[in-house]
């Protein structure tokens, strides 16, 4: 937890003409969203702010809908039939869900790293370098140099710098987890989507990744999904509880975490179910 979420921080007045969670302009919203795998009615009208630069962490227990959630930030759900998303979900006070919204440029704005390190099974500059050559032309220098600074930012780089030709199959899990990070940072996206982004991991690359969300919240606006409630006290300023598709309560974590309004928040937080 950090001063971002002192009680000053929250009362300050937002920029005239920009809705702000606090200090902070909302970055992505969600309205009066519905979502429904089939029949499955899975999210239930949420109503989100998510702020800039500031993490904000879902939690609640498993099949409350946290990752589905997550996965329409980047309107993954769009590659398959049957799934239907209704309302809105505001990035930059533009509706991502609206069908003439390019995908190209929800894919450069909104990065992504899933549970299981997934590197691609080539050498490590190429896993970086992938993406970026699929939106830029760079020449082989500012390639260089890109690849470095994300690598740099996912805290990789003095561990890599020297076999940046290796698979990165030999990577640790951990280390994986950071190039994956590397990998989303690489495109230059203002969200990063984290779902359970340490539940994979050991508890020294668990603490290494903690590290890392604390960081790049400089940069940053960041949502992570986990199922860690010390996790999401430790590194988030915002805590959304969900249960059974509702969103059941928002706030800054230090208020979820020691005054939640709400019983069911109380009994997840304390341990009582989930
Ligand atoms: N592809 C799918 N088809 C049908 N139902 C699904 C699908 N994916 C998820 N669901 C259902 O939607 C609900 C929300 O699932 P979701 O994975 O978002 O929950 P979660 O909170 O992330 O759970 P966990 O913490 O276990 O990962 C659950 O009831 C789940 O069974």
């Amino acid at each position: 937890m950090n001063d971002a979420r002192s009680s000053d921080a929250r009362l300050s007045v937002a920029t005239p003409g920009r809705e702000a969670v606090g200090a902070n302009p909302v970055k992505l919203a969600a309205r009066d969203l519905n979502f429904y795998y089939d029949k499955f009615h899975a999210l239930k009208s949420i109503n989100l702010e998510i702020p800039e630069k500031q993490v904000t962490a879902l939690i609640g227990p498993s099949g409350c809908g946290k990752s589905t959630l997550l996965r329409i930030f980047n309107r993954i759900y769009a590659l398959y039939p049957k799934l239907e998303a209704r309302g809105q979900v505001l990035l930059d006070g533009d509706n991502i869900l609206d069908p003439k919204y390019p995908m190209n440029r929800l894919r450069s704005k909104v990065g992504m790293v899933f549970q299981k390190p997934v590197p691609f099974p080539m050498t490590i500059f190429e896993n970086v370098a992938y993406g970026i050559r699929h939106h830029e032309k760079l020449s082989k220098s500012e390639m260089n140099d890109r690849v470095e600074h994300a690598l740099r930012q996912g805290a990789l780089w003095d561990e890599v710098k020297d076999k940046l030709g290796q698979s990165a199959l030999g990577l640790s899990g951990g280390q994986q987890q950071r190039l994956c990070i590397a990998r989303a940072v690489a495109l230059k996206p203002s969200v990063l989507l984290l779902d359970e982004p340490t539940s994979a991991l050991d508890p020294i690359s668990t603490s290494r990744i903690e590290q890392l969300v604390e960081e790049l919240k400089k940069d940053y606006t960041i949502a992570i999904v986990t199922h860690n409630m010390q996790q999401a006290a430790r590194v988030s300023d915002f805590t959304a509880f969900m249960y059974l598709g509702d969103l059941i309560e928002h706030g800054p974590t230090e208020q979820i975490f020691s005054k939640p309004t709400k019983q069911q928040t109380e009994d997840y937080i304390t341990g009582r179910f989930g």
